[in-house]
């Protein structure tokens, strides 16, 4: 058996790893017998990130990103679970087109869960059939895809899942409570002042509201505002923040441009920061990328033109070690273990990840968080290679494991990937 040795744990602790043939954790010990894979001589030691929020294109759109391109970022970001959302073409809204993505994502090179969609003509027999990772994200206002529901299919949505055991994450906006009177303005902020902070809130309320009494596990995708965390909290459900709603806000938007426009857009700095508190200070459950690559050239459109979603799979984990070795900022490396792999392991019921125990699959990230290098497009993996963290410090892995695989690997300088190694967490 393989052992990682010496490697520091996010509590503070000075650990051996021992990695068993079938690829799950065997020990976390001290002076473990075995073959020395790695002395990680002090080094940062992480479970991978799982990441329940990412689009992968696939089928449909393999000029923005592919299952290989995706996964081949998400190791390189130190992600070694990644959910693929059901906007793509065709949506995954029937049992059909699940089993023709599946065929997809076996080019991953990181485990992988796919989630089910809904729209007026989605199969919901077909697709409760397949093992499902989530429903959702189910769309209540259009996004890219223009997947969103009316409240009667999003409750219907809500008993099948929970007759199914499934749970359902939810793109909470409500297109009425939009300001269509930033439509006269064509800077990139009128995207932000049109897509309203109080849209969110109002159906983050209206759908915990509407979960309540079909027994649903909700779990409200990309929360922008601290208005929109507190409601899905005092609502009974769990909620995610994207890091682009973490460290970016409205005083990006002019140097950003239409790079800077996503669903939920960004927010007011006095917003963001109260989001940062409410992820140091715990309320927040989940950090997750909304991963959502578009090409340059799409981009490079009228704010009211250009699609939304920014690329991130691949600097979340990065950026959010930068700011936990940061000593101006309360984030520590636990909260951020907790808010990337524990939580979302418990939250969506995936026993096996989340964490460095025994028994546990050995999906690990070694990074050195002495070291800091600045974020660049050019050198990250999707098929978009642009950023809107461009120039941002990133902690960046070494080495990341899927099931005890070095899929990712840089420790002697140049960087190397294993062609394939993902499997559906949930099969
Ligand atoms: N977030 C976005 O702005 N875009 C996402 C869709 C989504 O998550 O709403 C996309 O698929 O491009
Ligand atoms: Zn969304
Ligand atoms: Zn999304």
């Amino acid at each position: 058996m393989r052992v990682i040795r010496n490697a520091e744990l996010a509590d503070g602790r000075t650990r051996d790893v021992r990695i068993a043939d079938d690829g799950r954790i065997d020990a976390v010990g001290e002076d473990l017998d075995g073959e020395t894979l790695v002395d990680a001589d002090g080094m940062l030691l992480l479970p991978g990130m799982v990441d329940v929020h990412v689009h992968f294109r696939q089928p449909g759109d393999a000029h923005k990103e592919t299952w290989s391109s995706g996964s081949r970022s998400a190791a390189a970001g130190g992600v070694t679970t990644v959910v693929d959302q059901p906007n793509t073409d065709p949506p995954t809204t029937t049992g059909e087109a699940f089993d023709a993505k599946e065929d997809l994502a076996r080019n991953a090179l990181v485990d992988y869960g796919i989630n089910g969609g809904v729209t007026e003509e989605w199969d919901p027999d077909s697709l409760f059939e397949r093992p499902l990772f989530a429903l959702g994200e189910v769309f209540l206002a259009d996004s890219t895809g223009d997947m969103g529901i009316d409240t009667e299919l999003f409750e219907t949505a809500l008993e099948r899942a929970a007759d199914a055991d499934v749970p359902v994450t939810v793109h909470a906006e409500d297109a009425d409570l939009f300001d269509e009177g930033a439509r006269e303005r064509d800077d990139a902020d009128a995207w932000s002042a049109y897509r309203t902070a109080e849209a969110e809130q109002i159906a983050v309320e209206d759908a915990v509201a509407v979960a309540d009494g079909t027994g649903a596990q909700v779990h409200v995708a990309h929360t922008s505002t601290p208005e929109g965390v507190d409601a899905a909290k005092d609502g009974g459900a769990t909620c995610e923040v994207t890091p682009h709603h973490l460290f970016l806000s409205r005083d990006d938007l002019d140097a950003l441009g239409t790079f800077g426009r996503m669903n939920p857009p960004l927010r007011s700095e006095e917003r963001r920061a109260a989001l940062v508190e409410r992820l140091v200070d715990g309320t927040i459950d989940v950090v997750a990328t909304d991963h959502a690559p578009h090409t340059r050239e799409e981009k490079q459109a009228s704010i009211w033109d250009a699609p939304s979603g920014v690329p991130g799979v691949e600097t979340a984990l990065p950026l959010l070690l930068a700011a936990a070795r940061d000593d101006d900022t309360a984030l520590t490396f636990e909260r951020v273990r907790d808010v990337t792999a524990a939580n979302p392991a418990d939250i969506f019921g995936l026993p096996q990840k989340g964490r460095i125990e025994e028994g546990r699959d050995a999906d690990l990230v070694l990074v050195d968080p002495d070291e800091t290098e600045p974020i660049r497009g050019e050198r990250l993996h999707s098929k978009c290679s642009w950023t809107p963290f461009e120039g941002f410090e990133g902690v960046f892995p070494k080495t990341t494991l899927v099931r005890g695989n070095r899929v990712y690997d840089r420790l002697g300088g140049a960087e190397s990937f294993l062609p394939t190694a993902g499997q559906n967490v949930r099969r």
